[in-house]
């Protein structure tokens, strides 16, 4: 099996995590267009979900699932996204896509997070994929120096405006051998919104898609 048919093989074993009633979360990036996919027959039994981007919401209202805006939404019970590195405490790298804002705040409010991966994404240290850092714009550089001085080297996504508005540096070179403590010292960067490691709240169970099929990690 390649990248893709794990990532597929992934994204359809989430169809049976997913509760009977209830509103779901779905996040962004290739391996959550399978997801959708996977969705479409289930349209009748999944009463609205709440998307992380504009990308996933077009997808989710063109097979029939309504979206709705969080702050409409008491509960969500199972929050299904991608990664673009996670560690065997299930501790993740997201935001490639650039959603990393939305996606962070929906995994905050969501009862269980469920990671859907092909093998490439399982990594001994975090790191190797450059950081994403969402940024209001007028912080760009005051962000980037504080960046350098913890050992990164931010890249400027040039052409990138997330969904709020905001730009994204991409932070490279950084090993992160205590996600936890990276993470709090990045949101304290004034004019940072959102960094895209995902220590604090990591995923609850990792489904990833291998040579040999699917196998369901929990956190170590
Ligand atoms: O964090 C993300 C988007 O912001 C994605 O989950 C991450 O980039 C993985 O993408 P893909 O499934 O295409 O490999």
């Amino acid at each position: 099996m390649n990248a893709d048919a794990q990532k597929k093989a992934a994204a359809e074993a989430a169809i049976a995590h997913l509760p009977r009633n209830g509103v779901i979360g779905v996040g962004t990036g290739s391996t959550v267009n399978y997801f959708i996919d996977a969705l479409a027959p289930l349209r009748d039994q999944i009463p609205a979900a709440v998307s992380s981007s504009e990308a996933s919401t077009e997808r989710l209202k063109r097979i029939g699932i309504t979206v709705e805006d969080l702050n409409s939404v008491a509960e969500i019970k199972v929050y299904v996204d991608g990664a673009d590195e996670i560690n065997k405490y299930l501790q993740m790298i997201k935001g490639g896509g650039g959603a990393l804002t939305r996606e962070k705040i929906i995994a905050a409010v969501s009862k269980q997070f469920i990671c859907i991966a092909d093998q490439s994404k399982l990594v001994g240290t975090l790191g190797e994929f450059p950081l994403p850092v969402e940024v209001i714009p007028m912080a760009r550089s005051y962000v980037a120096r504080q960046l350098v001085k913890l050992g990164g080297r931010p890249v400027y996504r040039e052409g990138v405006v997330t969904d709020n508005g905001n730009v994204i540096l991409d932070v490279h070179g950084l090993r992160i051998d205590e996600p936890l403590t990276l993470e709090e010292k990045l949101n304290n960067i004034v004019g940072v919104v959102t960094n895209g490691l995902f220590a604090h709240r990591a995923a609850d169970l990792l489904l990833l898609g291998g040579p040999e099929g699917v196998q369901e990690m929990r956190r170590a």
